[in-house]
């Protein structure tokens, strides 16, 4: 299929793209580069243009011949959309109805969104979140999301299908070497504690010590981009038009910011400098994932550890990263 990759210049756009290519489809990537690398774009044509922009997405699915759509195209710090709301609302809400406008005229009735476990907020605190737990989003991010969802899912009745994949913390890198997490300025916790054990930043910042969890800090359910990448191949050959589906991705174990910290330190074998910071607004305690429905309905497993995503990810900064090992 001539598959529309928005957003398939970031991070997990461009390592579905490269599961697409290799499934036999051909990802024509639609990104504005706002937070995306052009040197990522390697798997399938690239059109410079924006998610809100009508005319140019309809023009560039004419010009492609687009059969379906993968939609990463976003602003995802859950941080920065606490403090600048309508940014977050205007790329994720009005760009995805944008988008599903486009879609309607064109008549392409399948698309796989990418949703996140920020949707439910608060609800995540006792225990695995099975995808029937009710959206309590309690940051603008999520709440943008969960929106972007709703519309989707209502749209079947105009003949969209829809599947929304709910990733939990995406992490690590193409098992190749050829892409990765590069964002600037970076915000995720992985990426920052190797760039403290590469010596690119004196230390890592933990948001928060007095978190209701184990040790006291965030917990995150991580999962690899390579497992996150294969899920979006799957979904993409069961996208049914006119029905509507959500899942969670997720390996249903979590992982506390100390742990992952502690964790680069002994695959790196280097110090890592960690110091206590306040809580960063909009950060639920703990974000766990049920999985058993995705594995039930996708055949999906996630199959890579922490350890792999953190092994991958550093050899990428390794490579690519700019490192200086004078400062390691
Ligand atoms: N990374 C995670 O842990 C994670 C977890 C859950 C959900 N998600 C979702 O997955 C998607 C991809 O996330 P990511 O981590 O790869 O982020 P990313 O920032 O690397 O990728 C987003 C891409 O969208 C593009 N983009 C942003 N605004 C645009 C606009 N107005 N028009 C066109 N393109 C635009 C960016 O240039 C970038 O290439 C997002 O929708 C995000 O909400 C990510
Ligand atoms: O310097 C840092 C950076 C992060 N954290 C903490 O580490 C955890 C993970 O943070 P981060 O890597 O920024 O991921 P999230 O804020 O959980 O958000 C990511 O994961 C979400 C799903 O949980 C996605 O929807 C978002 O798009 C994606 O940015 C959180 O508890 C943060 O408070 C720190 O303590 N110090």
């Amino acid at each position: 299929m001539q598959v529309l990759v928005t957003g398939g210049a970031g991070y997990v756009g461009s390592h579905c793209a490269k599961a697409l290519a290799a499934a036999g489809h051909v990802p024509v990537v639609y990104d504005n580069l706002a937070t995306g690398n052009r040197w990522a774009v390697r798997y399938g044509p690239f059109e410079h243009g924006d998610i809100t922009d009508l005319t140019r997405l309809t023009a560039v699915m004419d010009k492609h011949r687009i059969e379906a759509v993968m939609h990463f195209a976003a602003l995802s710090d859950v941080g920065a959309s606490t403090s600048d709301p309508l940014a977050y609302y205007a790329v994720n809400v009005v760009g995805t109805h944008r988008l599903l406008v486009a879609m309607r005229a064109r008549g392409i009735t399948r698309i796989v969104f990418s949703s996140t476990c920020a949707i439910y907020g608060m609800a995540g605190r006792s225990s695995a979140l099975g995808e029937d737990t009710p959206a309590l989003p309690i940051s603008p991010y999520g709440q943008s999301k969960n929106t972007a969802e709703r519309m989707i899912a209502d749209s079947a009745v105009w003949g969209l299908g829809g599947v929304a994949l709910r990733y939990f913390n995406a992490a690590g890198a193409d098992e190749d070497g050829e892409i990765g997490e590069a964002h600037e300025p970076e915000t995720h916790l992985i990426p920052l504690v190797l760039h403290a054990a590469a010596g690119l930043r004196p230390d890592i910042k933990i948001f928060g010590r007095d978190y209701p969890t184990r040790d006291g800090t965030c917990v995150r359910d991580y999962i690899h981009v390579a497992d996150l990448a294969a899920a979006h191949v799957q979904a993409l050959q069961r996208v049914e038009p006119g029905q509507f589906a959500a899942y969670n991705l997720g390996t249903g174990s979590g992982s506390s910011v100390l742990e992952v910290i502690d964790a680069v330190r002994r695959i790196c074998g280097r110090p890592v400098v960690a110091i206590e910071a306040a809580r960063r607004p909009g950060d639920p305690p703990e974000l766990v994932a049920d999985p058993a429905r995705a594995h039930a309905a996708l055949g999906f497993t996630a199959s890579l550890t922490l350890d792999d995503m953190i092994e991958s990810a550093w050899r990428f900064l390794v490579n690519h990263g700019n490192m200086d090992p004078r400062r390691a």
